[in-house]
């Protein structure tokens, strides 16, 4: 009977839907009423023959049309909210199981601390799965001798770890995280002595473990090379213990480093990818692949048990490209001022663009293959993110290069995709490359309504106007939607600030420097990168973070920008403030002093940054200075536009 039982189940969240198209009815219709007032005032404009007011007129237009078509491409996503539960009791027994490969990738062992990448092996090993039909490879793209000592070691422990989380099934295999937890063990067995014995003597065997890579760290120089022969090993001990399938007891293991040349394109974690899939051909050659990153461990064994929940169901399997777990985060605070905890979600692995994930899964769905994104209630994997301001940026950066990559290629989701999948696919998919010009809008609406402000040039309706309704509704119903969000993810009003800060923070660094690393390409003066985030944590960052207190310690490049257009909204509202209280026209101004009163606000940080902290991770004085002498520059090219 068992069998006939449903693997998985897929449900409709039909309260979220009926929200979501709501707001997509009624935005919609308030958008259309927007443009008919921006077209007919712009008709007044070129009528009357008053050309100069085109200036600033134009590009508003322009940066609410780039707004509204991002939204509109973020309504697919958006249209059939469904939710997955996955019934990993329900597969089929063990030796019904297909077999997998586990990928993990690891790049530069001075960002990625050599301890971090051993304890996401280890979990992968003690995955609740047949030992003989699972196969861990590591591929080290550093070349690093430390790292493959470290791996020799972390397959000592693991044949001790491994059986122990099997035999008291440990709901956490990453042993950092269990030591760090109170987890006794499961019920009925947590006052065993036998059980109390067992964990003191593996915590032991972890602590010996910790310090063996230590000291391997210690004796080794490590760096991170570009030029380095192949090495394929797999580990094992002299005796060839672990070998033999039918007796192993623990999964294969198997380290990789990949032959690096500099002269050679290596098309970084793709590549590396790609060579694993070579190299586990010739060894295990599983129908499944697992990848992870050296900065992810299994926070729950059954996840691969529960991605064949899909991968087994008959309806599903034959088009089934990939299960997808959402990237969550083991290092994030309740404050998150960074918003690194991105909601909002993102097999021969495709070079061309350093957001490899995101396009082969999108020219996976090109070739008709389908996915699932499975988002159990117990994590599968959990990830770091970076915790610096600076860190963040940088990320956000090379994923930014990476989707302009994409889309300026013919691989265009609007183009490619439109021609190979369905409508809502590709607009799912067009969203996150399409969404980098965010900035264009950003740099606009950070300027131009706060010079005319200074300068006395109306922009937006008056609030006498029947289309000030329309504006108004337009920003309330944006913002309460993502609150509804927000909310509706179980998180704070908090996370709303934060997310709404971050996004144009990136928006206003991150997605135009990209934009111009893109272009430099193109031109061919710039190389495609990609900087692996620094996972090593600095104990003044940890500090800052754990406060909830931004660490402005950004490249000046970052900050420049962000304090120049805060020091220019603040100036432009209390000018434009003084004026509206001089000649008493509330009416006429009241959007655009809105404007810069809500920027001031939300990135009150930046203020304090600048003006009230004290501490290193302040804006330094040079970057405050310049930005100062920027935004003078600004207010008084309209002040002196104003006067005459
Ligand atoms: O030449 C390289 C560069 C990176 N990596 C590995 O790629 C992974 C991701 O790098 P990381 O520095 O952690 O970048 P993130 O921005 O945190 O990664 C996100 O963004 C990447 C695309 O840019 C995706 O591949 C990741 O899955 C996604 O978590 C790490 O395991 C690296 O070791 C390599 O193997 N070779
Ligand atoms: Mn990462």
């Amino acid at each position: 009977m068992e069998s006939s039982l449903p693997l998985s189940h897929c449900h409709v969240k039909k309260t979220e839907l009926v929200i979501n198209r709501l707001h997509t009815f009624l935005h919609g219709i308030a958008l259309l009423a927007l443009f008919y007032y921006r077209l007919t005032s712009l008709t007044d404009i070129i009528k009357n023959k008053n050309t100069s007011l085109l200036l600033p007129h134009v590009p508003i237009l322009i940066s609410e049309l780039i707004l509204s078509f991002i939204w509109l491409l973020s309504q697919a996503s958006k249209w059939r909210p469904v939710a997955r539960k996955a019934y990993p009791e329900r597969v089929p027994g063990d030796e019904k199981l297909p077999s997998i490969d586990v990928f993990i990738c690891t790049a530069d062992p001075t960002k990625e601390p050599c301890l971090k990448v051993m304890n996401t092996v280890i979990s992968a090993m003690a995955l609740d799965y047949p030992p003989d039909k699972l196969h861990v490879y590591l591929s080290d793209d550093g070349g690093s001798v430390a790292t493959l000592q470290a791996i020799k070691q972390a397959w000592k422990f693991s044949r001790l770890w491994v059986p122990f989380c099997r035999k008291y099934k440990v709901k956490m295999a990453c042993p950092e995280a269990y030591f760090l937890t109170d987890e006794s063990g499961p019920d009925g067995k947590f006052h065993s002595t036998e059980f109390r014995a067992e964990k003191k003597e593996i915590k032991k065997s972890y602590m010996e473990f910790k310090d063996s890579v230590t000291k391997i760290i210690a004796d080794t120089s490590i760096y991170m090379s570009r030029d380095h022969p192949p090495i394929i090993e797999v580990i094992d001990d002299a005796n060839g213990d672990g070998m033999d399938s039918d007796k192993r007891k623990i999964p294969l293991l198997v380290y990789v480093a990949r032959e690096k040349r500099p002269s050679h394109p290596h098309h970084f974690k793709a590549g590396a990818l790609n060579v694993l899939l070579r190299v586990s051909a010739m060894i295990s050659n599983s129908p499944y692949i697992l990848v992870l990153d050296c900065d992810m461990y299994c926070n729950d064994p059954s996840s691969a048990r529960q991605a064949m929940c899909f991968h087994l169901d008959p309806e599903l399997s034959p088009k089934l490209g990939f299960v997808q777990f959402p990237q969550k985060f083991y290092n994030i605070n309740e404050t998150d001022i960074n918003d690194g905890k991105q909601r909002a979600v993102w097999v021969g692995f495709r070079y061309f663009s350093v957001v490899e994930d995101y396009f082969t899964g999108f020219i996976l769905h090109c070739k008709g293959w389908i996915s699932v994104y499975f988002d159990p209630s117990t994590p599968g994997f959990l990830g770091a993110t970076p915790i610096s301001l600076g860190e963040i940026l940088v990320q956000q950066t090379r994923w930014s290069v990476g989707f302009y990559q994409v889309a300026l290629s013919r691989f265009s989701p609007l183009i490619y995709g439109l021609l190979r999948t369905s409508t809502s696919q590709s607009m799912c998919y067009a969203e996150f490359p399409y969404s980098q010009i965010y900035f264009l809008s950003l740099y606009v609406l950070a300027v131009i309504p706060q010079l005319c402000l200074i300068i006395g040039i109306s922009l937006y309706p008056k609030v006498s106007s029947p289309f000030f309704v329309v504006f108004s509704f337009v920003f309330l119903s944006s913002q309460l939607k993502h609150v509804q969000e927000v909310f509706s993810a179980g998180h704070s009003i908090r996370t709303w600030s934060n997310e709404q800060r971050m996004w144009m923070m990136k928006s206003l660094t991150s997605y135009l420097f990209a934009a111009l690393e893109v272009v430099m390409e193109k031109l061919g003066l710039a190389k495609a990168r990609f900087l692996p985030t620094n996972k090593v944590v600095d104990d003044e960052q940890a500090k800052l973070y754990q406060m909830g207190v931004y660490d402005f310690r950004a490249p000046a490049l970052f900050m420049v920008p962000l304090c120049s257009l805060y020091i220019l909204n603040v100036a432009s509202f209390i000018i434009g403030f003084g004026r509206i209280m001089q000649t008493q026209k509330w009416g006429e101004m009241f959007i655009q002093a809105f404007i810069p009163f809500f920027a001031t606000i939300l990135h009150f940080p930046l203020l304090e940054g600048m003006v009230l902290r004290k501490d290193k991770g302040r804006v330094s004085p040079s970057v405050s200075l310049l930005s100062a002498v920027i935004s003078t520059i600004f207010v008084s090219f309209a002040a002196l536009v104003n006067y005459y």
